[in-house]
Parts: structure tokens; C-alpha cells; sequence
């Protein structure tokens, strides 16, 4: 039997977010998540999607001829072979991430995989979640990654950053607005006003698309 994962999408888009915002990049979400985020905008893949083969989703993926792969979900982690597909998507020449909620460990993850972590705050009640040992395997190559629901997500997310010296450990510390929470304005004046050493993210997609799914 060929490995398989459970697939909600595949899609060729810019990249929203992270430190290849803006990029052309193709999504692989995987279904299914552990976790519940009040916020959470992909919450269709908690459940269906299909099973396929892995060689098939990584032919839909090379038809695209794309640089930049990004493999999201659901939790991507929270299915075993997904190790086994970023190997693969990084064997194949592309220049691979994954959005991971921090809650499942991340060692077995190729090295050549920017990881972008997430630390859950307490505004996505499920901070509780946070597996604190994933931090000590940040590298450069990796990123860091708040969603920030209000004041007081802020003032936590700041009191983490200081605590584990973030912006040391990762090549990215993303601090970003939980959509329709916390107005992107307000994070940015409170960044400037504390002369942190994080970078503000806003979801790119959200604001050409709408977030429409496939977007
Ligand atoms: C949908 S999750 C999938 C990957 C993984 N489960 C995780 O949480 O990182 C991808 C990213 O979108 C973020 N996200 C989800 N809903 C959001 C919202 N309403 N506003 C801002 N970011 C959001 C998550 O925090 C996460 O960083
Ligand atoms: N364009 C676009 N960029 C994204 N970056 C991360 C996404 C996600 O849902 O994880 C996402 C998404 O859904 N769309
Ligand atoms: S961990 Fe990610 S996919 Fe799961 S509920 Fe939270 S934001 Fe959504
Ligand atoms: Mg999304």
C-alpha cells in the first residue's frame, strides 16, 4: 500500500503571510486538527477532504511548476506521513514551509522545511496546547508566529517573546492581527511604541480575496 494523506485542497496562490508573503505558492492543506481556535478561518478543514496516494498530490503540486510550497491545514502534523511529504517536496527542489499550531512536537520535520510555529494565545483559548519544548529546536529557518486577538494577547505575546528571546532562536518573529479581532492599526502602534523586534503580519489573501477557500 502507497502512503497517503488526507487532502482538503490544493492551490496555487500568493502567499499571505509569513516571511514569503506575496510570493506565488502552492498550498497543500491537509484535513483534520486537533485544536479548536475560537478565531480559526480554515475550520472547513477540520473534516472531509480524500485520501490520496502521496506520488499523486506531489504530481498536482510539480503541474503547477511553482518555487514556493507551503503545506498548512487543519494541523499538518497531526498526520504522520506529512513528514514523509515535506522529505519529498524538498527533494524535489522547492523551497518548503509549513504552518504548524505548535501543539504537536516538530523534530521530525526536514531541516530544509522553514517551520512557521505557531504560539497559541490566550485569546484562541488553547494556549494550553503549547508544546514549549518545540522552541528549543528553532532555527534560523524557522519562524515564530502570534495571532493576536487583543491587549491583553499582546502584552502575553511580548512577555513570551522576552521569556524565550524569540527573535534570537527563529529568523522571524510574526505578530499578527486575529482577523476581525484586533484592528491591524492598533498592533502596529503598540509594535512602534515598545521598539519590538517582531515584524507585523497581515494576511495578504484575506484582503485581495476575501478569504474565499482556494484563495
Ligand atoms: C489555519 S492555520 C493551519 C495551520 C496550523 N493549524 C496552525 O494553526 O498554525 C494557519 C495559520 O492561520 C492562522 N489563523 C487562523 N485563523 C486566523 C484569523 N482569524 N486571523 C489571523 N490568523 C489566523 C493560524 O493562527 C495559523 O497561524
Ligand atoms: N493566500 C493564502 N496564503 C496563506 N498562507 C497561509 C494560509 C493558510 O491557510 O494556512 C494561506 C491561505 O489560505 N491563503
Ligand atoms: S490549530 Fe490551526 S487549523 Fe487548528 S483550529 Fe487552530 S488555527 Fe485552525
Ligand atoms: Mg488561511
Amino acid at each position: 500500500m502507497q502512503d497517503t494523506l488526507r487532502i482538503t485542497e490544493v492551490f496555487y496562490s500568493l502567499q499571505g503571510e509569513t516571511r514569503t508573503a506575496g510570493l506565488p505558492t502552492v498550498f497543500v492543506r491537509l484535513t483534520g486538527c486537533p485544536l479548536r481556535c475560537g478565531y480559526c478561518d480554515s475550520a472547513y478543514a477540520f473534516s472531509g477532504g480524500t485520501v490520496r496516494p502521496l506520488d499523486d498530490i506531489l504530481q498536482q503540486v510539480a503541474d503547477f511548476r511553482p518555487r514556493y510550497v507551503c503545506v498548512t491545514g487543519g494541523e499538518p502534523l497531526a498526520q504522520p506521513n506529512a513528514i514523509s511529504l515535506l522529505k519529498q517536496l524538498c527533494d524535489a527542489g522547492y523551497e518548503v514551509s509549513i504552518e504548524t499550531s505548535g501543539a504537536l512536537d516538530i523534530s521530525a520535520v526536514d531541516p530544509r522545511v522553514s517551520r512557521v510555529l505557531d504560539l497559541k494565545t490566550p485569546g484562541s483559548k488553547e494556549s494550553h496546547r503549547n508544546l514549549y519544548e518545540n522552541i528549543a529546536l528553532l532555527t534560523p529557518n524557522d519562524q515564530v508566529k502570534f495571532v493576536i486577538c487583543s491587549r491583553e494577547d499582546y502584552d502575553w505575546a511580548v512577555s513570551k517573546l522576552i521569556e524565550y528571546g524569540l527573535e534570537r532562536r527563529a529568523g522571524e518573529v510574526l505578530f499578527s492581527p486575529s482577523h476581525h479581532d484586533l484592528p491591524a492599526r492598533d498592533l502596529a502602534d503598540w509594535i512602534v511604541a515598545d521598539n519590538l523586534p517582531v515584524r507585523l503580519q497581515m494576511q495578504l489573501h484575506k484582503y485581495l480575496w476575501n478569504d474565499e477557500p482556494g484563495r
